[in-house]
């Protein structure tokens, strides 16, 4: 397969664009500059790849309700996140090994982030230190955790990122163990240079690097060992949002890890609403709920926004700007997208991006 998804683009005719006109453009861009291995990596989603296939479904089965007439000339992004601000609810998801996509990696990105007025979340995982990454960065940073088998490690990582200046913690849930990646593993047994995880430390073994199988009380834990706020990532269940909200997250992303851990997952927009419902009521509207999985066009950031999140991370297309072009591809990507929210949110009728109303998404035609 050659590329990431097999939607049809347009073929033939005489007009060739330099300039990537939206986001999708720079799948097959990114593709020819990554080396194949690297490539499989960042496509993947586990085995079969239905939750990776359903992200995008199921936000292409959901209609916009446009209102009109409502005298909307410039619908206002910005918004907060965790009290820090954005000029837009499009978040940078956070992904492992960016030296994958560019020699600059995750230093690139953050660049990239900070010019267009967002945050970016960086990996446990990443191919630049923390330090580095916080030393090039021009916008806010959260630090995404992985706790392995070593809680050493992790209460290091940690410190780390508060050093950093990082402003949140975001713990992935949804890896007790790595998704098999199969289309990864056909092509290649390992990563090409650029997969080095800069931010650990020699001090832990590799049996010590194995994710642990995390319980409850170690959102309890985390929450205890640092003062920034704690967001769960990878929630799809609402009796599961609950269960953050009461051990004290501050935020929650409703997250299938971009199809890369559990196959046949719900895409992550069907389950948003109801994870939406059961935060409303558990913790009175302050936890904030966001959203990853498939987000491709503004009008996806839209869907999104109407049925509760208060803002969406991206993934994928993130590193497609970074393997053309790096730090700017990155704020472009960034640009295409909160570009096409705008517009989409004017068509719409939408002044602005809080309270918007569930009734802007349909299941369907009306
Ligand atoms: C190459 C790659 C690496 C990723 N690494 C991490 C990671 O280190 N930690 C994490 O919590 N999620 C990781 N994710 C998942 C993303 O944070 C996010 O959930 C997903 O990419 C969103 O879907 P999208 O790519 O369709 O936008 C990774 C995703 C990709 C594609
Ligand atoms: C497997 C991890 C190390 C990185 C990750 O979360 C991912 O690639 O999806």
């Amino acid at each position: 397969m050659s590329r990431c998804r097999g939607a049809a683009r347009p073929r033939g005719g005489s007009i060739s664009r330099v300039e990537p006109i939206s986001v999708l453009d720079y799948e097959p861009l990114a593709r020819e500059r990554m080396h194949p291995a690297a490539w499989a990596y960042l496509c993947a989603g586990a085995e079969d790849e239905v939750t990776l296939r359903e992200n995008r479904a199921a936000f292409e089965r959901l209609r916009l309700v446009p209102r009109v007439l409502r005298g909307v000339s410039a619908p206002d992004l910005r918004t907060t996140v965790l009290g820090t601000p954005v000029e837009a609810p499009v978040l940078v998801a956070p992904m492992g090994v960016h030296g994958l996509a560019h020699p600059e990696g995750e230093c690139a990105s953050a660049r990239g982030a900070g010019e267009a007025g967002t945050l970016m979340a960086v990996s446990t995982v990443s191919s630049r230190s923390i330090e580095e990454v916080s030393a090039c960065a021009t916008g806010p940073l959260w630090f995404q955790l992985y706790v392995y088998r070593s809680r050493g490690l992790a209460e290091r990582l940690v410190r780390r990122a508060e050093r950093a200046g990082c402003r949140a913690l975001v713990l992935t849930a949804d890896s007790p163990r790595w998704g098999r990646k199969e289309r990864f593993l056909r092509v290649a047994g390992s990563l090409p240079p650029g997969a080095d995880a800069a931010s650990i430390d020699s001090e832990v073994g590799e049996e010590d690097l194995a994710p642990a199988a995390l319980t409850w009380e170690d959102v309890a834990w985390l929450r205890s060992v640092s003062s920034l706020p704690v967001v769960l990532k990878g929630v799809l269940h609402p009796e599961d949002a609950v269960l953050a909200v009461e051990h004290g997250a501050a935020g929650i992303v409703v997250s299938n890890h971009g199809g890369r851990q559990l196959d046949g997952a719900p895409a992550s927009i069907e389950a948003l609403p109801a994870v939406v419902e059961a935060v409303a009521g558990a913790s009175g509207g302050r936890a904030e709920v966001y959203l990853d999985g498939g987000v491709r066009r503004g009008t996806d950031v839209l869907k999104a926004l109407a049925l509760g999140a208060r803002a969406v991370f991206v993934g994928r297309p993130v590193l497609w700007g970074l393997a053309v072009g790096g730090a700017e591809g990155v704020r472009r990507v960034l640009g295409l997208l909160r570009g096409e929210l705008e517009h989409a949110m004017a068509l719409c009728g939408q002044a602005s991006v809080g309270g918007l109303d569930p009734e802007l998404v349909s299941r369907g035609a009306r």
